[in-house]
């Protein structure tokens, strides 16, 4: 059994405009110790998901779908139960660390106030540990930045203080959205380099949420590309990166950084995300992508498997192929192809030196994905 399994899940809000559906019929699993990358645009429905989870959500509705965690009905739990889960089971990291802490308090004061909201210890006890919790997210001299307030610490250490905040109920889901934005490249990829060890070796199940693909690519083992509130394709993580199925996934890698460039943005595609209130008939995508039939604009695509492999074996046995994609081409009712190149070279640091051009498909080398 999944440690988590979101079924369905879809979220509305309620604005002046008329409805708007953040999340809309979204499933996805996350296996123990397994690191899971949520990625997508801005307003794709990232935080709103992650929100949902635990039930913070503080407009929106959960209209329907089920969220189970360890076996328990998230939607049904009681206010205790939930406060139990929240606390004990799955935490959340944000991008903006400052939020986790209050500034007239200690840094080390508050992981232990976490550590005594969890568990039952003494001071004495709860203070040892928040030191542990330091030391464990690699925050150097522990014992002595224990008295050190948040205003103390750099942007990229508050970040690993919030990691160990939110480790102080010992969970078994960290939920962690945008937690590198905003933050130096090589401190970035420090932080990286704690989830993963984190996963690795602590068996910490990891809900990444990011907009950036090259996140994605460092730590995650599955990922899932969220547009416009509902799941394009989702796959292992080199098979993403290897062979993105859907057009979204192909343009989204163009947009990959290249070594030495500092853009901290970069160049999108072409569009941007439709209006969730009033969303595009048939395939969301449709009105960004370059290769839309006729179809497209009436009928909406379902996850297919891309190898037209139904038995592949997804990480919950053997219920869902692995490499899945929300387009026509894969349930045989697209007429045209999509050829878009995919450059796989043989320097990891230029894999993605030349993007693909998503507006104008070029002429392919082995990249066509039909
Ligand atoms: N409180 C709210 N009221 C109305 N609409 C909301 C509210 N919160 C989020 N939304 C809408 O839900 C959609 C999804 O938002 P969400 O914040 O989940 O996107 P995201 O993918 O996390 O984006 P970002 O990367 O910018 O954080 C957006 O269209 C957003 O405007």
């Amino acid at each position: 059994m999944a440690l988590l399994s979101v079924e369905d899940l879809t979220v509305q809000f309620y604005t002046d405009r008329g409805v708007l559906r953040a999340v809309d019929g979204l499933s996805y699993e996350i296996e123990r110790g397994e690191t899971l990358g949520i990625v997508g645009e801005s307003g794709a429905g990232k935080t709103v998901t992650s929100l949902a989870l635990l039930r913070l959500l503080e407009d929106g509705e959960i209209v329907d779908g089920s969220i189970r965690f360890d076996g328990q009905d998230v939607l049904e739990c009681s206010p205790a139960e939930l406060r139990r889960l929240r606390g004990n089971r799955v935490a959340m990291v944000f991008q903006d660390s400052q939020s986790a802490f209050n500034p007239v308090y200690t840094v080390g004061e508050q992981i232990a106030e976490g550590v005594r909201a969890h568990e039952d210890v003494s001071r004495r006890e709860a203070r040892e540990r928040a030191i542990d919790l330091l030391a464990r997210v690699d925050v150097a001299a522990p014992a002595s930045r224990y008295t050190d307030y948040p205003h103390e610490f750099s942007g990229g250490m508050l970040q690993r203080a919030a990691i160990a905040m939110a480790l102080a109920g010992d969970p078994d889901l960290l939920i962690c959205d945008e937690p590198t934005t905003g933050i130096d490249v090589t401190v970035q990829a420090q932080l990286l380099e704690l989830l993963a060890e984190l996963a690795s070796e602590d068996g910490l199940a990891i809900q990444l949420v990011t907009h950036d693909l090259g996140v994605v690519a460092e730590c995650c083992d599955r990922v899932v590309v969220l547009y416009a509130g509902a799941a394009v394709e989702c796959a292992p993580v080199e098979s993403l990166f290897y062979e993105p199925s859907h057009p979204y996934t192909a343009g989204l890698l163009a947009s990959i950084p290249r070594l030495g460039d500092d853009r901290d943005r970069l160049p999108q595609l072409p569009g941007s995300i439709p209006d969730l209130v009033d969303r595009p008939t048939g395939c969301r995508f449709h009105p960004r992508c370059p290769y839309a039939e006729a179809i497209c604009r009436t009928r909406e695509p379902t996850l297919e498997s891309v190898d037209g492999d139904d038995s592949s074996g997804g990480p919950g046995g053997d219920r869902q192929p692995a490499h899945r994609a929300a387009c026509h081409a894969y349930t045989g009712d697209l007429e045209g192809d999509l050829e878009y190149e995919v450059r796989v070279l043989d320097d990891e640091s230029d894999r993605y030196d030349r993007p693909v051009d998503a507006s104008d498909p070029p002429s392919t080398s082995g990249g066509d994905r039909t």
